[in-house]
């Protein structure tokens, strides 16, 4: 039985429950529920803060979950990426009065407030740059306007957060984060399974099924338009003077590649969602 910890508020709890849908899983319908069983599938869904979820990953009382690459490595806990899923994603920032900082090396001696005093204080032991770090829960930005801190360091998604308290992001990048399946130990059976489904939800999300018709001569100029993954599908046609050609294209280029295939001759040309895939 794999116990498997989702995040159960915040902002990655409904793509986190949305995804696990997709890929044949059992979520909650209810969102006090706290334990779903699967047997189905040979799981138990455990939903939990997603802050605390290394924690249980690290300390193996779950096997494996899906938290924020910056909440893992805030924790300190043994848990391990498996695998980057592509939602959640944000840049952790420094971030202060305009004009006020420049540089990592202007933050020497300063407060510094922030969620993840983890993160950052080993960022900055590794930088060689001494702060005070000041711990808050939440809504940090509002730390320098009410005198508590000199800088933040928090997640910066649109930055439209920082903006509106009179901040600007200075420094280094201190992490790209994205939310990441987490594991002590992947040779726990399920473990490939539930990995293999996830980026198979990833890959339908991320490409359409294109179907067109070809003349037959034209099939190198196409290919290197719609290359697929591996390689097209190329079928003859009754008219032996023309293919049909079956191949994935990543969604978001989509009517490029259709404008694309129609100059070269392409005719014909069919878009198809893919509901599921094992790539
Ligand atoms: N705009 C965003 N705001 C906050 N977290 C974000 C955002 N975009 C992505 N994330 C990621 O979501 C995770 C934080 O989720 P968490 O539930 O702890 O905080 P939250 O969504 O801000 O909810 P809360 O209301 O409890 O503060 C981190 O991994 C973070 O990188
Ligand atoms: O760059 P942006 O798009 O503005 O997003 C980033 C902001 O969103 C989150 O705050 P949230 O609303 O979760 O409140 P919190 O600070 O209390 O967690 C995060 O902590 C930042 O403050
Ligand atoms: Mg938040």
């Amino acid at each position: 039985m794999l116990k498997i910890a989702v995040p159960n508020k915040g902002t990655l709890s409904e793509t986190a429950a949305d995804m696990l849908r997709e890929a044949g899983y059992a979520v909650r319908r209810d969102p006090k529920e706290l334990i779903v069983a699967d047997p189905r599938n040979d799981a138990e869904f455990f939903y939990l803060r997603p802050r605390d979820i290394a924690t249980y990953v690290g300390s193996g009382a779950l096997d494996v979950g899906i938290t924020g690459r910056d909440l893992l490595l805030d924790s300190g806990s043994a848990a391990q990426e498996v695998q980057e899923l592509d939602f959640g994603a944000s840049t952790f920032r420094f971030a202060g009065p305009i004009g006020r900082f420049s540089s990592l090396a202007d933050l020497q001696g300063a407060r510094v407030a922030t969620s993840y005093t983890g993160l950052v204080g080993e960022f900055l032991a590794r930088e060689g740059v001494e702060v005070e770090l000041i711990r808050l829960d939440g809504a940090v930005e509002s730390a320098v306007r009410l005198g508590v801190a000199d800088a933040v360091a928090d997640v910066v998604e649109t930055g439209s957060t920082l903006r509106k308290q009179g901040l600007e992001i200075f420094g280094p990048v201190i992490l790209e984060s994205s939310a990441v399946l987490i594991t002590t130990d992947r040779t726990r059976p399920g473990i490939d399974t539930l990995g293999r489904r996830l980026q198979g939800v990833m890959v339908a999300h991320q490409y359409v099924l294109m179907d067109y018709d070809l003349p037959a001569d034209l099939i190198d100029a196409a290919s290197a338009v719609t290359p697929g993954l591996e390689s097209p599908t190329v079928s003859p046609l009754r008219d032996t003077g023309w293919v049909a050609v079956r191949v994935m294209v990543p969604r978001s280029d989509t009517n490029q590649v259709m404008d694309a295939l129609y100059e070269i001759g392409a005719r014909a040309i069919l878009v198809s969602p893919i509901h599921a895939a094992r790539i």
